[in-house]
Order: structure tokens, then sequence, then C-alpha cells
């Protein structure tokens, strides 16, 4: 199945934030969203899971901290809990379990809350969370900035495994250009609330057309961080 969604478009303000813009992804594919600070990516991302919602599509959103997703008074059982009702699922333990082992999240407490776990851990566990309902769509924005760069990288390596063989696709959004160059198959860099380039990833890195892609291809340090 092919995602598809038009016409997306954001004003606030009587300013344009999000010019119009269309988003496609194919079954399973790995779309990377680039670009520099306050360029749009997030305000496209919220605007492309509310309107894949309202077409029935299954979309999930991944925030850029656990810290958006979890209470922390409750604990990651209740989590847990809310996610199945969500969804409208009964409680499956071997769905959980499986995702657990995914994401090397088994050795979690479901009783704690969530400072009883590591930063890495709860963002293992979001992105379980947001798995648990087989989505289309798996929408994460910047996902890992609130970790060190190792445990960026073994999350971002867990969810590569996790997603592997699934028809899940992902739009992984950054403003980290080497994050997302080993991680999708295809770019599309934003500017000023629009996509002025979409191409391989390959393809984008070794001839960037657009001057916003050529700024971010010129900070070549990023080739050396673990992620
Ligand atoms: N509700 C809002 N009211 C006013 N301005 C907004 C609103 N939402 C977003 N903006 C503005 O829209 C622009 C795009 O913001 P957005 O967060 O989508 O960019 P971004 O590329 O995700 O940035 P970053 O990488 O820093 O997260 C910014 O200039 C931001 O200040």
């Amino acid at each position: 199945m092919t995602i598809i969604a038009t016409g997306l478009r954001y004003d606030c303000a009587g300013r344009t934030i999000l010019h119009p813009t269309t988003f496609k992804a194919t079954r399973g594919e790995r779309v990377g969203l680039v670009g520099a600070s306050g360029s749009g990516k997030s305000t496209l991302g919220h605007i492309l899971v509310d309107a894949l919602q309202a077409t029935g599509k299954r979309v999930a959103h991944v925030p850029q901290s656990p810290d958006e997703a979890l209470d922390p008074l409750r604990s990651m059982a209740f989590h847990w809990r809310e996610a199945e009702k969500a969804l409208g699922q009964p409680p499956n333990p071997l769905r959980q379990s499986a995702l657990f082992t995914a994401l090397r999240i088994t050795g979690g407490d479901l009783r704690k809350r969530p400072w009883g776990w590591s930063r890495g851990m709860q963002q293992r566990f979001v992105i379980a969370m947001a798995l648990l309902g087989t989505p289309d769509l798996l929408v994460m924005d910047e996902p890992t900035s609130a970790l060190d760069p190792v445990v960026a990288a073994q999350t971002m390596g867990l969810l590569d495994q996790t997603l592997d063989g699934t028809d899940t696709a992902l739009l992984l959004i950054t403003h980290d250009l080497g994050l997302a160059a080993s991680r999708v198959t295809r770019l599309m860099v934003m500017d000023q609330g629009r996509i002025v380039e979409d191409a391989p990833t390959s393809t984008l890195l070794s001839a960037p057309q657009s001057q916003a892609a050529r700024a971010l291809c010129a900070h070549r340090n990023w080739l050396a961080l673990p992620c």
C-alpha cells in the first residue's frame, strides 16, 4: 500500500508555516525529512499524522523526548495498558514480549514510573508503544536527540531491526543529516516551509541540488558520528 497525503498546509497568525505539500511513501519505505531548525519539519510531521488519521490510516508518532509521551506520575504498566486501550486491543502478552525483546527492554520493571528506567529504555518503550498497533507509518521527530550518541545509535539500530521485514513505513524527522543518511533510503529536504528536494539518499548526498541540501551536506563532520 502506498501512503499518500495531499494538500498538507499550515497557516498561523497570518503566516504560512507549511506551504501546500504532498507526502508519499511506499510500504515499508524509510524516508528522512531533514532541514534547518525552524524550516517546518515538525509542523509537517504533525499535519501529516492528523491528515492520515482522518483517512483511517494507522499512523503513530514518536516525539523528541520520552517526557512528551510518559506521565511521570504513572507506572510503565499503566502507559502500556493505556496504549492498548487507545488502540482497542485486549492485553496481548505475546505481542508485548515480542516488542520488548526486539527493543531490549525486557529488563525494565513495569511497576516503576518512568524515572525508574534509563532515558534510552524510556524512549525504546515509547517506540514499542508506537509499534503496538502495527502502524502503516511511524513518524519519529528527532527521536534520539534526548539521548547520548552511543545510546542514540543503539536505539536506531534496534529500531532498524524491529522494522525489518514489516510493512511499516518510517518518516524520520531530524536536522541531523548524519543520523538520517545511514537510516533511510530517501531524503526530503525542507526549507522555509517547503520541500525543496526529494531524492534517493545516495543521490542527494553525492549531488545535492538545492541550496538547503548543499548547506546540510557541507557540514561533513556528521560522517564521524556513530549514528
Ligand atoms: N503554533 C505556532 N505558532 C507560531 N509559530 C509557529 C507555530 N508552530 C510553528 N511555528 C513556527 O513555524 C516554524 C517551523 O517550526 P517547526 O517546529 O515545524 O520547525 P522545525 O524544522 O521542526 O524546527 P526544529 O528542527 O528546531 O524542531 C518556526 O519558525 C516556528 O517558530
